[in-house]
């Protein structure tokens, strides 16, 4: 089947004087697997209901393939929603359910079973297709509601949290399956999740969103990398953020924190604005011994070891730096013991790993 495009062109949508989605624009690519992500409340739903066609907007156009669907009945639109919740029917098996939609749509039995069998297959359900619902794991449930929803074929694949009802090693496993199922099928794909690490595995690219405005839409990559401001820096991995303001000095900048006192920053760093935040990933920092080592091309900055974490690969470490906290992920080796709470230490964050966010 042809992978179709979505175009979203600055629509508003409030829900009596609520604004809820305001102003968004989006294109979503034909195969693309895309993800809107975003605390709750941020409006990722509303916008996947109004793909779906379930919510109308006030402003604006959507396009699927091409054409405007606003005002076009759900059932009409050919995409296929699967819900947080799967939304199965208990009193019915499996095949059953899968069945649903191309019944309502008066497929002939023949088809109808053929179909069916062809989406169980699709998921790995084949051998589970007379069980009912209660009988089924939540991973095996939700590959029913993902098999009920291709069944119908449709051009664009909706799904509202779809992982959210698993257990932690369950929701890896399939998230992963997921992946792999879309990239058979190539269907446009949209997913909605408030877990960074989720979007960030499953799809190609994300939006992330915050009170009902796109903050930035880029690759995991390029929003773990780049992100434009203090919002996604923090919704998009841990980060160390720090408000101040840049004063240029002949060739140097420096940089006043509240926080963490006067800073010279490395050289050759360019600044679009002196309204910025610094920021620095925590995996970013490394620990010298002593004041005078790799001075060049990296922010130094010295502290003292408040607290540390061992999570395996790495200590997280919580270093006092003037008056803030500095989050340093430094590998662990080993047999290494971490460094002791009260230890004075020198920090190094290389100049390409600093970032300058909009607040
Ligand atoms: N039918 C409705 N009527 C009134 N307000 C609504 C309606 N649906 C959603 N809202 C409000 O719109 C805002 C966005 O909700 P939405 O469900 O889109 O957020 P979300 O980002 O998907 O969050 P969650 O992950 O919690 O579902 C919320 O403040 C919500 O209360």
């Amino acid at each position: 089947m042809k992978s179709v495009g979505i175009e979203i062109k600055n629509i508003a949508l409030s829900f009596g004087s609520t604004a809820v989605l305001k102003d968004i624009t989006l294109t979503i690519e034909p195969g693309e697997f895309f993800a809107l992500l975003g605390p709750s409340g941020s409006g990722k739903s509303t916008l996947l209901r109004l793909i779906a066609g379930f919510n109308q907007h006030q402003r604006g156009e959507l396009l699927i393939d091409g054409k405007d669907v606003t005002g076009t009945q759900p059932w009409l639109r050919n995409v296929g929603m699967v819900f947080q919740n799967y939304a199965l029917w208990p009193h019915m098996t499996v095949a059953q359910n899968v069945a649903f939609g191309l019944e309502a749509r008066k497929l002939p039995p023949a088809e109808i079973r053929a179909k069916v069998a062809s989406a169980l297959e699709l998921v790995d359900m084949a051998g589970l297709a007379n069980r009912r619902p209660g009988q089924l794991s939540g991973g095996q449930q939700q590959r029913v509601a993902i098999a009920r929803t291709l069944a119908i074929e449709p051009q664009v694949l909706l799904l509202d949290e779809p992982l959210s009802n698993l257990d932690a090693k369950l929701r890896t496993q399939t998230r992963q399956e997921l992946v792999q199922l879309q990239r058979r099928l190539g269907i446009t794909t949209i997913f909605v999740t408030h877990d960074q690490e989720e979007a960030l595995t499953t799809c190609h690219r994300i939006a992330v969103m915050d009170q009902g405005v796109i903050q930035q839409v880029g690759s995991p990559m390029d929003l773990f990398d780049f992100p434009v401001n203090r919002f996604v820096a923090q919704f998009v991995g841990s980060v160390n953020l720090f408000a101040g303001r840049f004063i240029t000095e002949g060739d140097h900048l420096r940089f006043e924190s509240p926080k963490l006192g006067m800073l010279t920053l490395p050289k050759g760093l360019e600044l679009q604005s002196t309204e910025m935040d610094l920021a620095f990933r925590p995996h970013a920092v490394r620990f010298v011994e002593d004041s005078q080592s790799q001075l060049q091309d990296n922010l130094a900055l010295q502290g003292i070891i408040e607290d540390s974490e061992f999570l395996g690969e790495f200590v997280r470490y919580e270093v006092k730096v003037g008056e803030g906290l500095v989050k340093a992920d430094i590998p662990h080796s080993r047999g290494a013991a971490p460094l002791k709470i009260g230890a004075q230490i020198h920090l190094r964050i290389p100049s390409q790993e600093l970032r300058f966010v909009t607040a």
